[in-house]
């Protein structure tokens, strides 16, 4: 498929995740099964189109006057990926999958540039109900912060050191540019590509199916290891889902001591079953969502981690459509959920065991002011310095912006070039 087609087929993937309200990933696997004529190149550009468009959908659409689909795929393909309107036209002109030529209206508005006084969080490409949250979240750098987070992310993998280090994942994967990543000793990054570029697929490297690395965002790498969890430890992951932490947190124990992995959803937790194969980790313990799953752990454990179900406002560079449908009432849903979480998960500590409180949201309500409400109802809790526990974790001192007002810590695109991730480290008086 040549430009035009492609910006046609965005425009029609787009329309179907309007008006049939699907995800981005489903509308797209629809759109590839509906055209077996594309290649693989034409999946992934099309997917950079649409992803990009509501990456980016509030400037676009100031800019165009209009949030259509067809506005934001031929902002993108401007605004984004450099293309010349005049070039775009003739393009169309000499292709029958071609979208309309351009008007001289849509013209004029794709070059020119948003307004230095726009409305911030059109500048920021956020919704505008969230500005409250994130004006105290991140004070005057909170326009920087949305559209860093409007960016494309890399593909960051995790060494399992349990099976190999990080220079033979490095050079199994340098056909693909890999380097390692700035903070996480054990990350490997790819940078994210422009335009029409594809993500590699490392799933079928070699390295991969032998269990040498894991796909895994850095920020989350991150956060497995400011986790703390030592060799020889009783550890409960609350929250384990398909097991992502699970593993890192089994790789920093070196398979020693017990890890209890459970999740309240039974299809979540399915594939953790095959990845603890594949990695090699021999020291985990799976728990089924049965009644009374956890009860032989109250008051047994060294460490419970909680990574809590979130709105993921940390992951919008990989999921931008999540952006626009995010709802106060989510929120509220998601807020009420982590307190009952929270409140249950102390329950299974140890006297002097530790609490780690961990969400992929950059919004206060579902960090800093879950974690005040927890202290205030659980006096025995003390919080863990996030200076030393980063110090401790990464012989280096913490990145400027990353300790919270609350005393957790925050990841951002912006400031970590991670996705969006919160840590707090809680102890039980002894
Ligand atoms: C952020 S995801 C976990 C991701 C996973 N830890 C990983 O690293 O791949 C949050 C998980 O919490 C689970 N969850 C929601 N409510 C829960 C509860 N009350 N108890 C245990 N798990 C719960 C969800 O099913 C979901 O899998």
């Amino acid at each position: 498929m040549r430009l035009p087609g492609r910006l046609s087929a965005a425009i029609a993937v787009l329309s179907d995740v309007e008006t049939r309200k699907r995800p981005v990933s489903e509308a797209l696997k629809a759109w590839g099964i509906n055209n077996r004529f594309a290649g693989a190149g034409d999946r992934a550009a099309i997917g950079n189109l649409v992803y990009d468009a509501l990456r980016h959908r509030a400037s676009h659409a100031a800019i165009m006057g209009d949030d259509s689909p067809r506005a934001l795929v031929m902002a993108v393909a401007v605004r984004d990926w450099g293309q010349d309107p005049a070039v775009l036209n003739d393009l169309f002109a000499n292709d029958s999958h071609a979208p309309e030529t351009l008007s001289a209206d849509e013209v004029s508005r794709l070059v020119t540039t948003l307004a230095h006084d726009a409305p911030g969080h059109v500048q920021a490409d956020v919704p505008e109900w969230l500005l409250p949250s994130l004006q105290r979240a991140f004070a005057d750098d909170w326009i920087a912060e949305g559209q860093a987070m409007a960016g494309r992310p890399s593909l960051d993998l995790r060494t399992n050191t349990l099976k190999s280090q990080r220079e033979r994942v490095l050079k199994s994967l340098a056909r693909f540019s890999a380097v390692e990543t700035a903070i996480s000793p054990v990350g490997v990054t790819m940078p994210a590509g422009s335009g029409d570029a594809r993500t590699p697929n490392v799933t079928t490297d070699e390295g991969y199916l032998k269990g040498w690395f894991e796909v895994q965002d850095q920020g989350s790498q991150i956060v497995s290891i400011l986790a703390g969890a030592v060799p020889g430890e009783q550890v409960l992951d609350l929250c384990a889902g398909a097991g992502g932490k699970t593993l890192a947190l089994a790789a920093a124990m070196g398979n020693k001591g017990q890890i209890f992995a459970y999740d309240s959803d039974r299809n979540r937790l399915a594939p953790i079953y095959d990845r603890l194969k594949r990695n090699g980790a021999r020291n985990v313990q799976v728990r089924a969502p049965l009644p009374d799953a956890l009860d032989d752990l109250i008051g047994k454990m060294d460490r419970v981690v909680i990574d809590a179900p979130c709105t993921g406002t940390g992951t919008w560079r990989r999921r931008p459509d999540t952006k626009w449908k995010l709802t106060p009432e989510l929120l509220a849903q998601r807020v009420q959920e982590q307190s009952a979480i929270l409140a249950d998960a102390q329950r299974y500590l140890k006297p002097g065991g530790t609490l780690i409180y961990i969400t992929c949201s950059i919004l206060p309500e579902e960090n800093d002011d879950q974690i005040a409400a927890f202290c205030a109802a659980h006096p025995d809790f003390t919080m863990v310095d996030p200076k030393a526990l980063w110090q401790a974790a990464f012989a280096s001192a913490a990145p400027a912006g990353v300790v919270t007002a609350g005393s957790g810590i925050a990841l951002t695109p912006r400031l970590t070039k991670t996705d969006g991730f919160y840590l707090a480290a809680l102890k039980r008086g002894a």
